[in-house]
């Protein structure tokens, strides 16, 4: 079969229709180097299918920046609420970082599985070994690699966020995190994020794989 220009544009299609009739609802869980992409890809994906998936609000108790606003960058709550939660087993994962509590609740997932989405999770790796060592969490996870640590750091510099020590540190981070990314079954999927186009394609379709290998087994 042949395809024509205008097909090729939509191409794949439909995946909102068929991640609506798919039964596994698992939240997605992305992670990778700071710098990767993640935030690009994510950001295409909710754009196309905002019917279907959608992010999760994490806990925090660090200051909002400006023009960060309460309950949609963060929940932002005081150090004595966070501790609270943690006793309360409220998180599926949390980490303290840089003097600061961050965390992804329970209740932010079922709030975007009630609304009949799936939860697409933003996660650095101490948060995945901790859902992961939970049995009763299931979801299915995406590491997103760069093509290069040097690929990685033109990114960084080029973002311009970054001071050359806080790259410099995210480097370091990204050996750690691609070093446990080679261990078997780690993730369920690696992306390399070289060509943008085809790193977004390949996490769509891995998106919507699962789907049609389910819907192949009906
Ligand atoms: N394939 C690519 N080739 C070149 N540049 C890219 C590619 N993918 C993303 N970028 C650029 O790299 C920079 C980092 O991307 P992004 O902010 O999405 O990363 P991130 O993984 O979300 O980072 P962080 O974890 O720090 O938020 C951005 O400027 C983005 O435009």
């Amino acid at each position: 079969m042949t395809f024509g220009s205008s097909e090729l544009d939509t191409y794949p299609t439909d995946l909102d229709l068929i991640l609506e009739s798919y039964q596994d609802r698992r939240p997605i869980v992305i992670s990778g180097p700071s710098g990767v992409g993640k935030g690009t890809l994510i950001g295409r994906l909710l754009e196309r299918y905002s019917d279907t998936l959608a992010t999760t609000v994490s806990h925090t108790t660090r200051q909002p920046r400006p023009g960060e606003v309460n309950h949609e960058a963060y929940h932002f709550i005081c150090t004595q609420e966070f501790e609270s939660l943690i006793e309360n087993n409220a998180f599926v994962e949390y980490t303290f970082f840089s003097g600061n509590y961050y965390g992804t609740s329970r209740q932010t997932i079922k709030d975007q599985q009630a609304k009949g989405k799936i939860p697409i999770l933003e996660i650095e790796m101490s948060g995945i070994t901790q859902i992961k060592k939970n049995k009763a969490l299931d979801m299915r996870f995406v590491f997103i690699s760069p093509p290069s640590l040097q690929a990685l750091e033109e990114r960084l510099h080029k973002r311009g966020t970054e001071s050359a020590k806080s790259i410099e540190r995210r480097l370091e981070q990204a050996k750690v995190e691609m070093e446990q990314a080679k261990i078997p079954g780690f993730h369920d999927i690696i992306i390399v994020n070289k060509n943008l186009e085809e790193a977004y394609i390949e996490l769509e379709e891995w998106v919507s794989g699962g789907a049609e290998s389910a819907l192949a087994t009906c």
